[in-house]
């Protein structure tokens, strides 16, 4: 998720200078190959560097250990903004105390490509500015909405955050559907990608409910009718997904739990 968040602003004309720390080297050379300086720890960041935000994008049971080590760059007027599942702005407070000035940001793996969706939420010492700043940081990678209310980031991770792998996993059973049909593989692969990508364009674009979309493509008695007696039936996809995010929900809640 780091790389993702790091390849919308290098390269580029954005003027934006950034230091990697990073411990697996092969990920290292990936960011120097964009553009930015890496090192092994934190002792490798170039003296003077001054930066103006400290993006954690590590493992979230990873997050508090490694805070402390980065006060002093909050003490010069940096904020954290961290993309840790589940843990919580006053988690961090509590290790490196509530005068930093953090950001939580729930990203998805779309970032990669420019079409996420990133929700964050600031404490009280975040200023304007400092706000400001993390939206053009991460707006490069998709659209970015702030929220007042951290409880409801469990659940966004649960929808946003995870949803990416719940699409790609419908993809791979449609596909397979496809080719138990007779599709060979590479039409099978054709028809459902380019189906979830204009399915989920059209739906962005229009004005319509999804519901009222839905109803469109179902001619009555037709093939979609048939189709949706199964996936709406009984036990079917809504129950499904309803227990699909709360699995997640409740994972997320665990893991701000330690
Ligand atoms: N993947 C996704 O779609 C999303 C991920 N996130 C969040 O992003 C974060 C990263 O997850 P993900 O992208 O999946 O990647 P991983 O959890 O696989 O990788 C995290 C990276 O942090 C590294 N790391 C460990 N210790 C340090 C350290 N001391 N200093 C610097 N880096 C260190 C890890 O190295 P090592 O492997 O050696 O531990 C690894 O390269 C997580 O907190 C996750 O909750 C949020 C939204 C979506
Ligand atoms: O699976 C995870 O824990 C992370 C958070 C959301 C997506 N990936």
């Amino acid at each position: 998720m780091g790389y993702a968040l790091l390849a919308g602003w290098l390269p580029g004309e954005r003027m934006v200078k950034a230091h990697i720390v990073e411990p697996v080297v092969a990920l290292r050379e990936r960011a120097e190959a964009i553009g930015a300086t890496a090192s092994v720890d934190i002792s490798g960041i170039p003296p003077g560097f001054d930066p103006a935000a400290i993006v954690f994008a590590v493992k979230p049971q990873h997050l508090c250990d490694l805070l402390p080590a980065y006060l002093r760059f909050a003490q010069d007027g940096a904020f954290f903004l961290s993309v840790a599942a589940g843990i919580e702005i006053a988690a961090m407070a509590d290790v490196v105390g509530t005068d930093v000035p953090i950001v939580r940001c729930m990203p998805n793996m779309a970032a990669a490509v420019g079409a996420g969706m990133l929700v964050c939420c600031a404490n009280v010492m975040t200023s304007k500015q400092q706000r400001h700043l993390a939206e053009r940081l991460l707006s490069p990678a998709g659209k970015v909405v702030f929220i007042d209310d951290e409880a409801l980031m469990h659940t966004v991770t649960a929808v946003s955050g995870s949803g990416p792998a719940y699409v790609f996993h419908f993809l791979e059973c449609l596909e397979r559907a496809g080719t138990a049909g007779g599709l060979p593989d590479a039409l099978a692969r054709d028809l459902v990608l380019q189906t979830i990508y204009g399915a989920g364009l059209l739906a962005r674009k229009s004005s319509d409910d999804p519901a009222v979309l839905r109803r469109q493509v179902t001619s009555p008695n037709g093939t979609t009718a048939a189709a949706l007696a199964v996936l709406m039936g009984e036990g079917g996809l809504d129950t499904l997904l309803a227990r699909t995010v709360e699995a997640a929900r409740v994972r997320s809640v665990e893991l701000g739990a330690h």
